[in-house]
Parts: structure tokens; C-alpha cells; sequence
């Protein structure tokens, strides 16, 4: 255990300089003077001690030791002051380090392949790399004591050693039981909290959930209230569990070590009054060696606490390191091509997909040929595989099998951000973003300063309107649950998403479900606009209402992840298949 410390402590201040060289310029100027006048403080104080207790009077001794007791005064000032200005130095690095380690865990999950989220246990492992984050609060406050405490004890231990060579291994016998135990202690917290991941991380996602406003009338109109606040309970309650369950060998450990501690403790001053007894320390500097054993003391304390403190957080930062390291590993490894603009012809050739933990793919063998200016409609039941096929077409997942090639460049070998600066998607279960309006219209695409871009896209998707009555049009903040923030109805989101990926003039649009929430002017005016803008790029409609597939060149009609029909609408209404069935179906009413 205690061979990471010197790792963990050199990682610390490796993420420290990268932070801010200054501050740990400083942070180590002050160490190094609190150890100094640690040094000169118990050396001035054995000078002073001697004329004191020596056979003069007492007011001849004091006048003879004055000069020492200022020397003892100064570097006492000294410390205090070197001790304040680390602390000053440590909180300017703690706040930045806190913030990078943490925009470095989001930019790692923000870019890893989509289909790590599918991975089993990569939410876990996210949950316990958080962990990490919030020790990088206390991370640099633990090392810095440490190495001041290290720094004290060696001074200090310096001169106790000077009064007599048994005096500091009696002392580290002393301190050394409470070290193990605070090391053995933070294992059994590390653990803990390893046991409870999983179920801490279910909680807090049920907690966001249940305490959203968003979902607020689901909850309370369905009676779910009572049953939340109950699982919510029960799962605190086994992370409780398991943290009870582990504290009589915390107790055990704490009392063993304290019994070893005080033994060698008691040890300590007896030797220390058995050789002051002897004469083998002079009366004179008995009270220095007093105060160096304390000094000593309370050094080796604060070292092997603050040691243990060091070995707990790089426990943490070990799950975060790993996280990191996995996530860099899953980050996208395709090649750099660049794609010929513009996109005639997007292909999929035999292409297979399975989600991890699955026995069967999603997308199984299909083929199919988009060309620049056609609208694809994709129909079929639920989990037939619509979404992974459009998840598929954009690169977002690469096939197991078979290949997707835009212009002829296959997918893989593609730079992913050339083929997603050319996308635009509107997804069934789409995002909104607690941000203005125009933010929300323009997320991703480099800022202008003029707006008619955006109210093109507003009055596309038929938005106008529901923006003119909000309070600060585009600049209305879109989130309820914060002062001055607006909302809109579910519809009107969903054209904000419409406009989204209109505003991006994509060269491949996918709408997936796009109007299951407009009323049916808002869809015919959707509708309308994909007709409008087809001629510029390859169009794809995902939809469970076959009417609107009369806009399509061509349907697919999947079934468990195969192409099972194909062609124009007129055709497959009077196809006798799939198609026609369920066209008859959503007409028997
Ligand atoms: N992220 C995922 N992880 C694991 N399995 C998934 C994931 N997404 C989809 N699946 C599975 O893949 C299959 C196809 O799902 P997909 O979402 O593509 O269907 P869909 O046709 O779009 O369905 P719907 O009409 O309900 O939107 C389903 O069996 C589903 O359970």
C-alpha cells in the first residue's frame, strides 16, 4: 500500500504543474520554510532552555536566552505564515484541478464510440470514476499535508534523534499502529463504496428522474409517488446495509491499533523519563526533548493520517485513470478520409449490427442504395430495427458485417466528424437543452450574429408563431426550472428539433417519428418542408404513419432487421404485404 503514495504524490503534483506552475512554486517555497523553521524553532528552543534551567537566577538566564527565544518567536511566525501561504497556494491549484479532471471525464464519455454506452458496466464504471472527481477536492490538501508533516518530522526527528537514537523508533512504533489502521480503514471504505457503485448509480439516475419537473405529472397523475419515494428508500437503505455491516471491523481495527499505539506511546515517555533519570539527558534540555517528542509526534501523525489519506483518494483516482484510459480506448479509431461534396449516393452493402448482450442483430443483411435528391421512408413494427439502420447509415454505429459507404468512402475509414458535419437528425427521443432559444436551434454549428438563419429554420418547422408569444423570443431561456426560463408544449419542442436539423442544411436528413407530436398542420407542414428541400440532399423518413409515406421515392418495410418488401407507396398498398396490412389496420377504426 504504502509503495503508491510516492506514485500517487508524483502524479498530484504532475497534474498540479500542469495546473498552475505558480501556485506550486509557491506551495513548495512554503514547505520547505515550514521545515526550516521547524528546525531553527526546536534548535533555538534547546539554545533557550539551557541558560533557563541552568544554575544562574532566573532573570540572568531568561536575559542570556533572550536573543534564542526571539530566533524561537521569528521562525515560529515563520511556519504560520509559509503554513497560511501553502494553504493559500493549494486552494488556487484544487478548484481548476477539480474542474479539469471533471471536463476530462465529460469530454471522455462525450467521445467515445456510441456503441460503448451499450457495453455492460460502462455506466458503472463512470459512476466510479465520479468518485474520482470529487476526491480531486481533497486530493491536493491531503498530499500537501503529507509532504509537510514528512517535512516536520524529519527536522524534528533530526533533533530527537541528536538526544538519543532510541527515542525515534519508540515514536514510530507509536505512530505506526494508527497508520496501518488508517490504511487498513480506507480499504474498507474503498470497498464499501466499490459494493455500492451499482446501486449508487441506479439511485441517482431514479433521483433525477423522479424529481424532474418534466416528468412531474407522470408521477403524481399515476400515483407513482408513493412507490419512487419507497424504492428510493429501499435502495438507500442497502447501501446503508452493506456500509453498517462494515463498521464493527472498522471498530476493530481503530481499537487494535490504538491499543499497539498507546503501549509504544506509554513506552516512549517512559524511556524518555528513564533516561532523563539516568542522566543520560542532561535536566537542561529534558524540556527540549519534550517538545521535540511532541513535535515528533504530532508529525508522524499527521504524516501516517495524511499518508492514509493520500493511499484513499489514489484509490479513486485509480477507478478515474482507468475510466479515463478505457474511454480513450473506446474513443473512435477510424480513418481521416475526407468526403467528396456533395453526397450523391450513400450504399449499404449485406450490413449486420448486434447490440452487445443480444442474441440476435438488430440490422441483418440489408442492402440498400440512397441517391442525392431521393426521400427514403423506413416502416415496420416496434424493435424491427428502423433506428439502428438510420444509426447505421450516419455512422454513428459501425456493422459487425458488411459495409456503409457515402461517395463510395466507407464509413470506417471516414474522419466521423466529416460525416456528421454533413448529417442532420432528428431523433424519436430528442434533447432540450436548458439553453436560449437560438441555442437551441443552432447547437453545434458555429455561431453568427445573424438571426435570419435561424428564423428561416423557426418558420420552416412552423415555430414562428410560439416563439413571437414567448417572452424574450430567441432569447427566451428554454428551461423551467430556472428563474426567468420558459417552456413550451411537447409539439412545440419537437419542431424546435425539426428546426435543429433544418438549420444544418444536411446533406443526409433523417427524421425519425418527426411529427408524433404535432398536431396535423404542424405535420403537414413538416411535411411539406421535406418535400420542399429534397432536391438538395438524400432524405430518410422513419414512421409508424404510413400515410406520410406518400411523400417517399421509395419504402423499406423491415421486419426483424431485414428488408422484407420495397417500393413506391402506390405499389405496396396494393402489395398484399406487411405494408398493406398495417395500412388497413391504422384505417380500422
Ligand atoms: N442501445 C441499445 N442497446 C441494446 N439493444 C438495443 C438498443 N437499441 C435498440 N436495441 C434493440 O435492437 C432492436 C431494434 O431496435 P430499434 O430501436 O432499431 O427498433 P425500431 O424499429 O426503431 O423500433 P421502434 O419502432 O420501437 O422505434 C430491438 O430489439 C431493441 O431492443
Amino acid at each position: 500500500m504504502c509503495a503508491q503514495i510516492p506514485t500517487v504524490l508524483g502524479r498530484i503534483a504532475r497534474l498540479s504543474w500542469r495546473t498552475d506552475r505558480g501556485a506550486v512554486r509557491l506551495l513548495i517555497g512554503c514547505q520547505v520554510l515550514t521545515g526550516l523553521s521547524a528546525a531553527v524553532l526546536l534548535t533555538a528552543t534547546a539554545r533557550a532552555m539551557g541558560p533557563i534551567l541552568g544554575p544562574e537566577p532566573f532573570a540572568d538566564g531568561l536575559r542570556t536566552a533572550l536573543p534564542a527565544l526571539l530566533v524561537v518567536a521569528l521562525a515560529a511566525a515563520l511556519g504560520r505564515t509559509a503554513s497560511a501561504v501553502a494553504t493559500y497556494a493549494e486552494r488556487r491549484i484544487t478548484p481548476l484541478l477539480t474542474s479539469q479532471m471533471d471536463v476530462a471525464l465529460v469530454e471522455a464519455v462525450c467521445r467515445v464510440e456510441a456503441a460503448a454506452y451499450a457495453r455492460d458496466g460502462f455506466s458503472d464504471r463512470q459512476e466510479a470514476a465520479e468518485m474520482g472527481v470529487t476526491r480531486t477536492h481533497v486530493m491536493v490538501t491531503d498530499a500537501q499535508r503529507f509532504m509537510s508533516a514528512l517535512i516536520r518530522m524529519v527536522t524534528a526527528a533530526g533533533v530527537l534523534s541528536v538526544l538519543h537514537v532510541m527515542l525515534l523508533p519508540l515514536l514510530l512504533l507509536a505512530v505506526l499502529p494508527a497508520g496501518i489502521g488508517a490504511l487498513l480503514n480506507a480499504r474498507v471504505d474503498y470497498e464499501i463504496h466499490y459494493a455500492n457503485i451499482s446501486d449508487r448509480n441506479v439511485r441517482g439516475m431514479m433521483r433525477w428522474w423522479a424529481t424532474t419537473s418534466r416528468y412531474g405529472d407522470e408521477v403524481r397523475a399515476n400515483s407513482m409517488t408513493d412507490y419512487l419515494v419507497h424504492w428510493y428508500r429501499a435502495l438507500s437503505e442497502r447501501c446503508d446495509r452493506r456500509t453498517l455491516a462494515a463498521a464493527p471491523r472498522t471498530l476493530r481495527i481503530a481499537l487494535l491499533c490504538s491499543l499497539a499505539g498507546g503501549v509504544f506511546l506509554l513506552a516512549t515517555w517512559g524511556a524518555l523519563a528513564w533516561l532523563t533519570a539516568l542522566g543520560r539527558i542532561e535536566p537542561a534540555i529534558t524540556a527540549t526533548a519534550f517538545i521535540a517528542v511532541q513535535t515528533t509526534l504530532a508529525a508522524l501523525s499527521n504524516l501516517v493520517i495524511n499518508g492514509a489519506a493520500v493511499f484513499h483518494t489514489s484509490l479513486y483516482l485509480g477507478d478515474m485513470q482507468n475510466f479515463l484510459d478505457d474511454a480513450a480506448a473506446r474513443a473512435p479509431k477510424r480513418g481521416h478520409r475526407q468526403l467528396a461534396a456533395p453526397v450523391d449516393e450513400i450504399k449499404l452493402d449485406e450490413v449486420v449490427y448486434q447490440y452487445p448482450e443480444k442474441d440476435k442483430p438488430a440490422v441483418d443483411g440489408v442492402s440498400l442504395t440512397l441517391k442525392r435528391g431521393q426521400i427514403l421512408a423506413i416502416v415496420g413494427a416496434n424493435g424491427s430495427g428502423k433506428s439502428t439502420l438510420t444509426r447505421l447509415l450516419t455512422g454513428i454505429y459501425l456493422p459487425d458485417k458488411g459495409v456503409v459507404t457515402w461517395n463510395g468512402t466507407d464509413l470506417a475509414d471516414a474522419d466521423p466528424r466529416a460525416v456528421w458535419q454533413r448529417t442532420g437528425l432528428v431523433p424519436q427521443i430528442f434533447a432540450q437543452w436548458p439553453l436560449r432559444v437560438r441555442e437551441n436551434v443552432t447547437l453545434g454549428q458555429s455561431r453568427t450574429h445573424d438571426d435570419g438563419p435561424v428564423w428561416e429554420a423557426i418558420d420552416a418547422a412552423g415555430l414562428r408563431e410560439a416563439i413571437d408569444d414567448l417572452p424574450s423570443g430567441l432569447d427566451t431561456l428554454l428551461a423551467r426550472d430556472i428563474f426567468g426560463g420558459s417552456e413550451l408544449s411537447g409539439g412545440q419542442w419537437q419542431r424546435v428539433a425539426a428546426s435543429r436539423a433544418l438549420y444544418r442544411k444536411p446533406e443526409l436528413l433523417i427524421l425519425d417519428e418527426p411529427t408524433s407530436q404535432m398536431d396535423p398542420r404542424g405535420e403537414h407542414q413538416i411535411f411539406e418542408q421535406i418535400k420542399a428541400v429534397a432536391a438538395d440532399r438524400i432524405t430518410i423518413v422513419v414512421t409508424h404513419r404510413l400515410e406520410n409515406t406518400k411523400v417517399a421515392d421509395h419504402i423499406v418495410v423491415m421486419e426483424h432487421g431485414r428488408i422484407t418488401e420495397q417500393g413506391r407507396y402506390e405499389d405496396l398498398v396494393h402489395g398484399g404485404g406487411t405494408f398493406a396490412e398495417l395500412l388497413e389496420l391504422s384505417q380500422d377504426r
